[in-house]
C-alpha cells in the first residue's frame, strides 16, 4: 500500500514523517524530491535557481519521480511493503500547476496529470496537512521562491481541486494544531487506513 503525505511548505510533513518511523518501523519511508539520486540533486538546483524555467523544472521533478518509482516505490510495493512518501505526484500537480499558470499551457494541472497518467502509480491514500499560506510561509522561513505566501495560496487552491476530484483518497488534517495533536491525528488516520486495507 502506498500512503503519501502532502501539504504546503511548513505544514509539518517532514516532522510527521520522521515521527512515524518510530511507530511504523516496518514501513519503507521515502520522499520526493529524492535525496539519494542525481535526479534529486538536479531538482534541488532548480528549486534554488530563481531563473529556472518552470516547464524545465516540471520535467526535472517528473524525471525524479520516474526514477523514484522504478528504483524505490514499485519494488517495495511488489514486495508487499507499506510505503510512506513525504510528497509525491500531488506536489507536482499543485506546485507546478501554480508555477505554470501564466504559461502557454491552457490547463497546466490537467496537462501535468496527463503526463503522469501514462506511467505513475497513484497513491492509495493521501494524508493532507492543511495549513494557511501565511503560517506555511512563516514556518518554512520563506527561503526560496516556493515558500512565499502568495504562491502558496495558489498551491493550496490546487490541492483543494485535487481533493474535490478524489475526496475518498484524501484525509485532511488540521495542521495548525500543535505538533503532538497533528501526529496523534495522523497516526489515528493511518491506523484506520491500514485496518481497512
Ligand atoms: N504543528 C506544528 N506547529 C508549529 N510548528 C510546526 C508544526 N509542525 C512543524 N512545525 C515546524 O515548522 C517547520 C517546518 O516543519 P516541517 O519541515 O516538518 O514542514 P514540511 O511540511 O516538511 O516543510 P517543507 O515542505 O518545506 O519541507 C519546522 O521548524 C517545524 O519544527
Ligand atoms: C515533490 C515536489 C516538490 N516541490 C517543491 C515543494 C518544496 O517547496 C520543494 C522541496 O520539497 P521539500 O518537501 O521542502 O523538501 O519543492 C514541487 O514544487 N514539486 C514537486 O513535485
Amino acid at each position: 500500500m502506498l500512503v503519501t503525505l502532502e501539504g504546503l511548505d511548513g505544514s509539518g510533513k517532514t516532522t510527521v514523517w520522521e515521527a512515524l518511523r518510530d511507530t511504523y518501523s516496518d514501513a519503507v519511508f521515502t520522499r520526493e524530491p529524492t535525496d539519494d539520486s542525481w535526479y534529486g540533486e538536479a531538482v534541488n538546483r532548480a528549486i534554488g535557481d530563481d531563473d529556472a524555467d518552470p516547464l524545465a523544472t516540471l520535467f526535472l521533478f517528473t524525471a525524479d519521480h520516474a526514477d523514484h518509482l522504478s528504483r524505490v516505490v514499485r519494488p517495495a510495493l511488489d514486495a508487499g511493503e507499506l510505503v510512506i512518501s513525504d510528497r509525491y505526484s500531488d506536489s507536482r500537480y499543485a506546485y507546478q500547476g501554480a508555477s505554470l499558470r501564466d504559461s502557454d499551457l491552457k490547463r497546466p494541472m490537467e496537462y501535468i496529470r496527463g503526463i503522469h497518467s501514462a506511467f505513475t502509480r497513484p497513491p492509495d491514500k493521501t494524508i493532507y496537512l492543511d495549513v494557511d499560506p501565511e503560517t506555511a510561509a512563516a514556518r518554512s522561513g520563506s527561503t526560496n521562491k516556493f515558500e512565499q505566501a502568495a504562491y502558496l495560496a495558489e498551491v493550496r487552491a490546487n490541492y483543494e481541486r485535487l481533493i474535490e476530484a478524489e475526496p475518498d483518497r484524501f484525509v485532511r488534517i488540521d495542521a495548525t494544531q500543535s505538533p503532538e495533536e497533528v501526529l496523534d491525528e495522523v497516526e489515528a488516520a493511518l491506523d484506520d487506513i491500514l485496518a481497512d486495507a
